[in-house]
């Protein structure tokens, strides 16, 4: 019989996630039967949403690239990886008809599989299909990026550098200020460090056409004061607001809304919106990576039994690229 170790949330989340949230417990698997496959981990995903959405049996979710080790399903061969939404699980039994987020991973040269959980994944498709689907950027336009050497946020940069806008990223450091600088950011703003505002000015002295937003809070709320007539804001994440304890109040927006004419909008990848748009980004994404018009950087840690620390430190920032787990 094959047990499975498996990451559960033992007690709720109170503000910054700690080690003493999670406890990790042993599960034995059942045999499998018809179409039903056994993965194997090999990369586990740390995603920022795991923060809020946790299932209410203390399941963590998340995707995993995992090796196929046993198969009772013709079409997935025992030794394939796939891409699974498995959660914080070592082994997991999969039914290969009913599993509602299950690919298989095709051999792309040159391309570590686990870039399927970040650039060539869903942070890279996010990315990808709101920044060309909703943000109508132009040549020539200004875009501000916050968590801007993430898995997202640098996706973002790029691919704004590659259509021909001035890119101004802001992160949590200089080493990654440095780094967006070396993928051909034009300006890099510290916010542990620099007066964003003053930064922005220096950067942006006409204002800004986007501002695509990983983090709300206050950082944002600087932002948006130097949006231009006719600018677009694309709230993707709101990071540094997942640990609030107390309901945020910010400064109220609507007079710019209405004499700037902004245009406001959400966007969240899972929606069935955009499954149609999911292999064309993923499809271009990889075409990129071959190119190297986009870098990928990824944040590894080794280890299963890192899943908590490996999440925690998405909200210190101590991850530097896309977060993943090494099983
Ligand atoms: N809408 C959607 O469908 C999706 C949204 N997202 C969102 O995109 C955002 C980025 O995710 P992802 O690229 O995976 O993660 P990242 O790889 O960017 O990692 C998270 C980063 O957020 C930054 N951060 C953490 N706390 C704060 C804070 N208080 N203020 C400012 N920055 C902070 C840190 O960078 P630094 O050192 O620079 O502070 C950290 O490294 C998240 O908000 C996430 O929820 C992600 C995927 C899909
Ligand atoms: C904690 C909120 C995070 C929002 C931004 C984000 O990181 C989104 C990530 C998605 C995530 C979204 C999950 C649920 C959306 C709520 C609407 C719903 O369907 O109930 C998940 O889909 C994976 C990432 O794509």
């Amino acid at each position: 019989m094959t047990k499975a170790q498996v990451w559960k949330l033992k007690t709720a989340f109170d503000g910054i996630p700690k080690p003493e949230n999670f406890e990790l417990i042993e599960e034995d698997l059942p045999r499998l039967k018809d179409n039903q496959i056994l993965v194997q981990a090999v990369y586990l995903s740390v995603d920022p949403y795991f923060r809020i959405f946790v299932g209410s049996d203390g399941d963590l979710p998340g995707e995993q690239v995992a090796k196929i080790i046993k198969s009772n399903a013709p079409d997935y061969p025992v030794g394939s990886l796939v891409c699974v939404h498995a959660g914080w699980r070592s082994h997991t039994v999969v039914n290969v008809t009913k599993s509602r987020r299950l690919e298989l991973i095709r051999e792309v040269p040159g391309l570590s599989p686990s870039l399927w959980l970040g650039t060539a994944g869903m942070p890279g498709v996010t990315a990808y299909v709101s920044f060309f689907d909703k943000c109508a950027p132009k040549s020539g336009e200004v875009i501000v990026v916050t968590a801007a050497s993430g898995a997202v946020g640098a996706t973002v940069g790029q691919l704004a550098k590659n259509l021909g806008l001035t890119v101004i990223g802001i992160a949590g450091s200089k080493d990654k200020c440095e780094y967006i600088k070396s993928l051909g950011f034009d300006y890099a703003i510290n916010y542990k460090e620099d007066n964003i505002s003053d930064a922005l000015d220096k950067a942006a002295p006409n204002g800004v056409d986007i501002y695509y937003d990983n983090v709300g809070g206050a950082i944002a709320d600087t932002v948006f004061g130097k949006l231009r007539s006719h600018g677009r804001v694309l709230i993707c994440g709101l990071i540094s607001t997942y640990n609030n304890t107390t309901e945020e109040t910010g400064r109220n927006w609507s007079k710019d809304i209405l004499f700037k004419q902004l245009k406001i909008q959400g966007f969240i990848v899972s929606d069935p919106e955009h499954s149609s748009r999911f292999s064309t980004a993923r499809n271009e994404l990889i075409s990129l990576l071959r190119q190297g018009k986009v870098k990928a950087k990824e944040h590894v840690t080794e280890g299963f039994t890192k899943m908590p620390a490996a999440f925690i430190e998405l909200f210190t920032g101590a991850n530097f690229g896309k977060a993943i787990v090494k099983a």
